[in-house]
């Protein structure tokens, strides 16, 4: 074996009959370079370079003749001008072409090695291999080729006339004609098997190809019914999910419907059952009201009887106004008879001091009773002072005040009232007026009773009442409830009435006990705050309390507005005997100048005298001159000191109080007769009693009227109220027996709704059911079609399968034995020497047509001769289109000969020599005749493109052992098809 490397050098022993031409053979694996270099040589005939086709030639000189084996390795394919370069080349041996428009490409894909082995030559006596390689598109690189001898070639025996008997082997003489014969016989026999196997073959193949046909078709039939199945099952589980749906509609519509009958039965019980109440109430009501309409003519009685009761108690209430009056009358009269002015002497007792100091008593209380007290000036003589009531230290605050408390009814009755507490300072006007906490004075109690009878009074008289606090200093008005620190200077003033007042001042309402004594206890601390020594200013100023009442009287009408002072003085030294200077003087000054004011004042009311001297110098007869005269009623407390220490100013007191008194009373006018006296006394008695009896029965008429009243009133008040309930109930009865009506209708639509929501319902079961009974049959019936189907499919494509792999089988069978014949029968011998003999009549055949072809040729000339020069290049074409095909078939038949008598170099010479001479005659260049050769070629081979398969088969020795790689390929990958659609096929069938 011999292989020539890229550089053109033979590897193993090369016996110098191989030559390479070229000096750089495949150098970098150009071919180019090597083309210029065998066309340098000038040794190819061949060798041609083409614009549009990349074309070369090597030539291999000195081989014995005989067959050889050449392997050709193409280096990787450079795939320079885009995805479709160098995909198509043909290989021509010996001009024989081996590899038409090979594809490689698609063989071993871009930029990969392919091989092709075993080529099979023939060598001639020349002793030359020539190849050609010639790209359709692009060019070929070949990196290496390797020229084999063929082995176990017999070398035909020209000479030999003998065939050795099959039994006795001798050598049996045949005659060439009847050797002739013979093998013509043998070669027609296995012509016609290999005729009758290829029709079998070709009839297996269509039978294979129709069972696949099929199988695919049931496959796809199938995969319809897969699809169907698929569908149905969809939809069966869309339809399952609807009824699931329908179903859970349904359980709601249902348990909805259950709650709303239950919600409407306890709403039609409640109902039923609030009609049942409003029934009853109704005919209670109309009970009621019957008897309301039968008490009406009692009611009217009743109504007669009251109007006549409230005439009654008008003329009543005349009588009563007139007995009022009557009664004020009288009280004046007693209060007038008893003196405006009244004075009422305390004496305190004494003190822990004095008593310790052994201080002797100097007044005596004997007759205190009658109002009588004595002094003991000293010694036996003893003075006596006469006045409205004497209180001994014994007498306590509730003693005193009880004879002070008819001053308050006459306050609310509309007259002005002035109580002041006089006396030396110590005993005792302020605990008189103001009193302790556990002793209460004048004030409250005067107060408490003022709020007790204005509260009696509460029916008849309406009272406002309120309170000012204010302090006289050395002829100073303070307001004791102010806050401010820095009050301003008070004045009195008279107003358009002619009532005295102090602008600015103010005063407190108050609506009962508890704001009254808040009130004074303000006033009490505002006093003490003024001043350093608390005792010795309250000594040296007058404390006043003034009330104001407004009242009007609800029956009348009439209204009143009174005053009430109450006067906590200053103490009433006797100037002469303290030793005041300065300040102290001035106050001890301005105090005896209000007092004596008051003093003068008091008598001359007292006297009733034309002139009352309101000292204008004074502010306190100033501010009390309402209250002073006129209707005013006035009381004075001469507080005195029972000490002996203290006698002078006691006499000083009683002698004051007595000129206040207006009653001188004198040693010389204690003998007065008193019998007038005792006779008034009795009379005022008698009137006190008739004023008594008289309050009583007008009290008790006022009871009965207000009862009557009253009792009136709450019977109208009845009637009024039942008959608003009566109107209200029959209002309510009208609107429950509407609401009645419509819930009566509501029940009644409900139900109706209810009924026909139950009929839904039932008519929504029935649908359901019917609808699954009809799915499940449908299921049913569908999925037992399916089955069936699909049995009958599995069965049928078990069976179609069944046979073609049997019938496959029996085909791969016979075609192996078949193969296996043919290989017997290509190794015969005498298949050998048919073969020849074969190749030897072909050889006459061809050289019959070329003679036959020599002499169309000739004829065509002299035609051509006859004809227009303008048509000859066509006719030429036309002549070559003809011809050629001819040569071409010949060369790619399968039968084609390998024996040594096989001339195609000459007649390929002949055929080039005659296209030569018919160019040269036509007047056209060599190159236009290659031209239009390789056109003309062309054309052949767009006529009848050879197959890759069948010049590979044909290309390649049948024996098994010399199975070329693409082969081998091309079968594996059938095989691997074949697996896939396997495959497939059980993927199909397990799904
Ligand atoms: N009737 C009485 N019973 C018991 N104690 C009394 C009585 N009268 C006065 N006193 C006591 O005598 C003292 C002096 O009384 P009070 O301060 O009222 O005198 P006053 O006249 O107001 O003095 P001043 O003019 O200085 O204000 C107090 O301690 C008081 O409690």
């Amino acid at each position: 074996m011999m292989f020539i490397n890229a550089g053109g050098e033979a590897l193993n022993e090369a016996d110098s009959r191989m030559k390479f031409l070229g000096d750089s053979y495949f150098e970098g694996g150009n071919v180019m370079q090597t083309n210029e270099h065998i066309a340098e040589a000038g040794d190819c005939p061949f060798i041609y370079q083409s614009a549009r086709f990349g074309s070369f030639c090597y030539r291999f000189n000195n081989f014995p003749p005989g067959d050889y084996f050449v392997d050709l390795h193409f280096a990787e394919i450079i795939n320079t001008n885009g995805p479709k370069g160098m995909r198509v080349f043909n290989v021509y041996m010996q001009e024989e072409k081996v590899l038409s428009d090979f594809d490689i490409f698609s063989v071993v894909g871009a930029n990969k090695p392919l091989q092709v082995d075993d080529l099979r030559v023939s060598v001639k006596e020349d002793g030359l291999i020539a190849m050609r390689f010639e790209g359709v598109i692009g060019s070929p690189i070949v990196c290496g080729i390797c020229v084999r001898k063929a082995q176990n070639i017999p070398v035909p025996q020209a000479s030999q006339e003998y065939l050795k008997c099959n039994n006795c082997a001798a050598d049996i003489e045949v005659s060439s004609a009847q050797k002739k014969l013979m093998r013509t016989k043998v070669t027609d026999k296995y012509e016609k098997k290999i005729q009758e196997l290829t029709t079998q073959c070709q009839l297996k193949t269509h039978e294979c190809h129709e069972a696949w046909m099929s199988l695919t078709a049931a496959n796809e039939q199938l995969e319809k019914v897969r699809m169907e199945l698929d569908n149905k099952i969809f939809q069966t589980r869309t339809l399952d999910e609807t009824v699931g749906k329908q179903a859970e509609n349904l359980k709601n519509i249902t348990s909805r419907y259950g709650h709303d009958k239950k919600y409407w039965a306890a709403a039609v019980h409640d109902l039923q059952e609030k009609i049942m109440i409003m029934k009853n109430e109704h005919a209670q009501l109309s009970h009621d009201a019957h008897a309301c309409a039968e008490s009406i003519p009692e009611l009217n009685k009743m109504v007669t009887g009251i109007q006549a009761l409230v005439a009654q108690s008008e003329d009543l209430k005349l009588k009563y106004s007139e007995e009022q009056a009557k009664r004020k009358e009288l009280y004046n009269q007693i209060q007038e008879t008893k003196g405006n002015i009244r004075v009422f002497c305390r004496c305190r007792p004494l003190s822990k001091e004095e008593i310790s100091a052994g201080c002797a008593l100097v007044v005596d209380f004997d007759a205190a009773k009658d109002g009588d007290l004595g002094i003991l000036t000293g010694g036996s003589t003893k003075k006596t002072f006469k006045f409205d009531q004497v209180y001994t230290p014994k007498d306590n605050q509730v003693d005193v005040f009880a004879d002070a408390s008819p001053l308050v009814t006459s306050v609310l009755d509309g007259y002005n009232v002035c109580i002041f507490a006089y006396g030396q300072t110590g005993t005792g006007k302020t605990f008189t007026m103001e009193g302790t906490d556990q002793n209460r004075g004048v004030n409250y109690r005067t107060l408490e009773q003022l709020f007790q009878i204005a509260k009696e009074r509460s029916e008849t008289f309406m009272y406002n009442i309120s309170v000012s606090v204010l302090e006289v200093y050395n002829e100073q008005i303070r307001d004791l409830l102010s806050t401010s620190p820095t009050s301003k200077r008070l004045e009195i003033k008279q107003s358009a009435e002619g009532f005295h007042h102090v602008p600015g001042i103010i005063e407190a309402k108050v609506d009962n006990i508890k704001e009254v004594w808040n009130v004074l206890q303000i006033g009490s601390n505002s006093r003490a705050v003024g001043s350093t020594n608390v005792n010795e200013h309250s000594s040296r100023s007058h404390c006043i309390l003034h009330i104001m009442v407004k009242s009007k009287n609800l029956m009348t009408g009439d209204c009143t507005k009174s005053k009430l002072w109450l006067v906590d003085l200053a103490g009433s030294e006797r100037l002469a005997k303290t030793d005041a200077q300065g300040e102290r003087l001035k106050e001890a000054q301005n105090i005896n100048k209000s007092l004596s004011a008051l003093g003068d004042v008091i008598y001359a009311l007292a006297t009733k005298s034309s002139h009352i001297p309101y000292s204008r110098n004074s502010k306190l007869t100033h501010l009390l001159q309402d209250s002073l005269g006129g209707d005013s009623k006035t009381l004075m407390f001469v507080q005195i000191s029972p000490s002996e220490r203290d006698l002078s100013e006691t006499l000083s007191s009683l002698n004051f109080a007595t000129r206040v008194r207006g009653i001188e009373l004198g040693p010389a006018k204690r003998q007065v007769d008193t019998s007038e006296l005792q006779k008034m006394k009795t009379m005022l008695d008698k009137a006190r009693q008739e004023s008594r009896s008289k309050d009583e029965s007008l009290r008790k008429l006022e009871e009965s009227l207000q009862n009557l009243e009253s009792k009136a009133k709450g019977r109208d008040q009845v009637y009024k109220t039942q008959q608003e309930k009566i109107k209200e109930l029959e209002c309510q009865l009208e609107l429950k027996t509407s609401m009645q009506n419509q819930s009566e209708k509501q029940v009644s639509q409900l139900s109706d709704r209810l009924k026909g929501r139950e009929e839904i319902c039932t008519g929504l079961q029935q649908k359901v059911k019917e609808l699954e009974t009809k799915l499940k049959e449908r299921q049913q019936s569908e999925s037992a079609s399916y089955q069936q189907k699909v049995n009958y499919f599995e069965n049928k494509l078990k069976e179609q399968v069944q046979e073609s792999e049997a019938s496959s089988l029996a085909l791969q069978l016979k075609i192996k034995e078949l193969e296996r014949k043919l290989k017997e029968q290509e190794q015969n011998p005498e298949s050998i020497l048919l073969r020849q003999k074969i190749k030897e009549l072909e050889d006459r055949l061809r050289e019959q047509e070329q003679q036959l072809q020599c002499a169309l040729a000739r004829d065509f000339g002299d035609v051509m001769r006859a004809t227009p020069n303008e048509g000859k290049c066509r006719r030429d074409d036309e002549f070559m289109s003809e011809a050629e095909p001819h040569i071409l078939r010949s060369s790619n038949s399968i039968s084609r000969p390998l024996s040594q008598g096989y001339k195609q170099p000459r007649v390929s010479d002949s055929l080039h020599e005659t296209r030569r001479k018919r160019y040269s005659r036509s007047g056209e260049t060599e190159n236009n005749m290659v031209m239009s050769a390789s056109l003309n070629d062309k054309r052949a081979r767009k006529s009848d493109p050879p197959k890759i398969a069948r010049v590979v088969r044909t290309a390649k020795p049948v024996t098994g052992a010399a199975q070329g790689p693409l082969t081998h390929k091309r079968i594996n990958r059938d095989q691997v098809q074949a697996a896939k659609e396997r495959d497939t096929k059980k993927k199909i069938w397990s799904r």
